[in-house]
């Protein structure tokens, strides 16, 4: 099983440094969590990761392979797969399509013989759709597999979304808020799903949520990013005690103010001013139901 390294990872734009020599490391197996205020440098590290954005110095090595100067479907075929933060399916197009999609790059048989229903073609095609229905009733989306996506509730589309990485067969998961927009409901099944694909498949799963709850209930590892660089990283109880980690979401007062309990001041439910998105609560709650 590959590990996923991430060492000295720095991302400049125009002025600014998105990342600044960040490092972690994602153990086989097990499921890492990115955390962090808005603008932290979640999405652009995810972004190096998967190709789609080029690091400015630093190095990610997956399994033997350096993926930094890689595009994204050398990448994928390193076993590397991804959701994203918004939805990206195809909404004509059916589940099973879809899904489908995510299977491409493990098909054999070329456009042409597809196309012209070739019988090896055929019994190739024929697997990959078995292997998609067996993907889809794991996700719980297996009595939508007729339907176009873009006619499916939020909470099935954003399942459908990872069966198509699932599909793909990855070492490793990236996903993207992957509740993110849920009810309560949504939230839990999603989280069960989530599980059930490190338990069940093995696979490593690099996770960037804003829902702390989740986060909590399911990371074995944290790390804390802020203004780009890393301020924290451990096991969730450990992360979410840090006076560091308290200051970057609910500022210095409310560090000065919490004496073991993390709270912003203004009455309930009204945000602090200067208190940024993500507010970290103290325990390892349930998966909250409540959207950060
Ligand atoms: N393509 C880009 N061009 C210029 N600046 C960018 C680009 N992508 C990200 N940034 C900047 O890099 C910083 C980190 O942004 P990033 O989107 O990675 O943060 P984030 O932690 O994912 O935030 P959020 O939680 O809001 O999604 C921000 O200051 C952002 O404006």
């Amino acid at each position: 099983m590959s590990e996923l390294k991430v060492t000295d990872l720095t991302v400049k734009f125009a002025g600014i440094t998105a990342l600044d020599h960040v490092g972690f490391t994602v153990e086989p197996g097990s499921i890492h969590a990115i955390i962090g205020p808005n603008g932290a440098g979640k999405s652009t590290c995810f972004n190096v990761l998967s190709g789609v954005y080029k690091a400015t110095s630093g190095s990610v090595r997956f399994g033997g392979a350096e993926l930094t100067r890689m595009p994204p479907h050398k990448i994928a075929a390193l076993g590397v797969a991804r959701t994203f933060q918004n939805i990206a399916l195809s909404r004509f197009q059916s589940v099973e399509d879809n899904v489908m999609l995510g299977r491409h790059r493990l098909m054999r048989a070329g456009f042409l013989s597809t196309g012209l229903h070739l019988p090896h073609a055929r019994r190739e095609d024929a697997r990959h759709r078995a292997r998609v229905r067996e993907i889809a009733r794991f996700v719980g989306v297996a009595e939508y597999l007729d339907a176009p996506v873009g006619m499916l509730p939020y909470g099935v589309q954003k399942r459908v979304e990872l069966a198509r990485a699932l599909a793909m067969e990855p070492k490793l998961l990236l996903l993207d808020e992957p509740v993110a927009g849920m009810n309560g409901g949504e939230r839990r099944a999603m989280a069960e799903v989530i599980v059930a694909a490190r338990a069940d498949l093995g696979i490593s799963i690099l996770l960037v949520e804003h829902d702390m709850g989740m986060v909590m209930r399911l990371a074995d590892q944290v790390t804390v990013l802020d203004f780009g660089r890393k301020i924290a990283s451990g096991p969730p109880a450990q992360v979410q005690n840090d006076p560091e980690v308290i200051r970057a979401y609910l500022g210095e007062q409310a560090v000065q103010q919490q004496d073991g309990v993390v709270m912003a001041k203004g009455a309930p439910g009204q945000a602090q001013a200067g208190v940024r998105e993500g507010a970290l609560p103290q325990g390892a709650p349930e998966a909250s139901g409540e959207q950060s």
